[in-house]
């Protein structure tokens, strides 16, 4: 079955309300393919100003979230909460949620589940270190964190895999399309093998970690490519040419 291109724009923590009006304003200007799913993750405190200036072909995302609707948790901010303000997807998983703030595969994988019980799409990211590829161990780090989603995750149509190789994230390293596709590939076969084949056949993966201009479509092309994550560079205009990948 054909599996719709998905590209999110991950801002990060990114903008203020004259850029991404700006941003915005590029975007709504551009012409985009038709055929593909724009998800555009964006800091809190700007989800419901960035909604008002969009057209709804975009879909804004949160870049986090809690795993319950509310309660005593500081400045956290719940699924319910993101719908509230018009985000209808969220990312979780993120490796900066990972590695720089300490967000284990457990605490995720709730999030992830609580987030779809709420009716919100996910982004769930997965990825693995440099260390951990120079060791061989890409396989079983994706695999692992793919198992933590799997215990939780009982209905994946409203999920969207993100893989992205931390050392490829920001650094302007980005994979190169074999080493993305063979992870694909095996993603695939991982889904297949633990969750079903419907599922291995119709759930997207993005690629992430240093995706541009240039080198989009030739990742594009790639079988078990159905989209990418972008940072960087979906500040910039040359995100249209990153949503136009299949073009
Ligand atoms: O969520 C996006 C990924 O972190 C990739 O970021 P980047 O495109 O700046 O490498």
């Amino acid at each position: 079955m054909a599996r719709k291109f998905c590209v999110g724009g991950n801002w990060k923590m990114n903008g203020d309300k004259a850029s991404i009006t700006e941003l915005c304003k590029t975007l709504c200007g551009a012409t985009l393919d038709e055929n593909v799913e724009i998800v555009l993750g964006c800091p809190f405190v700007y989800i419901n100003f960035a909604r008002d200036l969009l057209p709804c072909k975009f879909n804004v995302a949160g870049q986090n979230c809690y795993k319950v609707p509310k309660g005593a948790f500081t400045g956290e901010v719940s699924p319910a909460m993101l719908k509230d303000v018009g985000a209808g997807w969220v990312i979780l998983g993120h490796s900066e949620r990972r590695h720089v703030f300490g967000e284990p595969d457990e605490l995720i994988a709730e999030k992830a589940a609580h987030a779809l019980a709420e009716g919100l799409k996910v982004i769930a990211c997965i990825g693995e270190k440099l260390e951990e590829r120079e060791a061989g161990k890409t396989e079983a780090v994706v695999a692992s964190q793919m198992a933590a989603y799997a215990k939780t995750i009982k209905d994946w149509t409203n999920v969207v895999v993100a893989y992205e190789p931390v050392w490829a994230i920001g650094t302007g390293k980005t994979a190169t399309p074999q080493q993305a596709q063979e992870v694909h590939a095996y993603l695939r076969k991982w889904l297949a093998e633990n969750i079903s084949k419907e599922v291995s056949d119709s759930l997207r993966i993005q690629y992430g970690g240093s995706v541009t201009a240039a080198n989009c479509k030739e990742l594009a092309a790639q079988p078990d490519i159905d989209g990418f994550l972008v940072g960087g560079a979906s500040l910039k205009p040359e995100f249209i040419d990153i949503i136009n990948a299949k073009k």
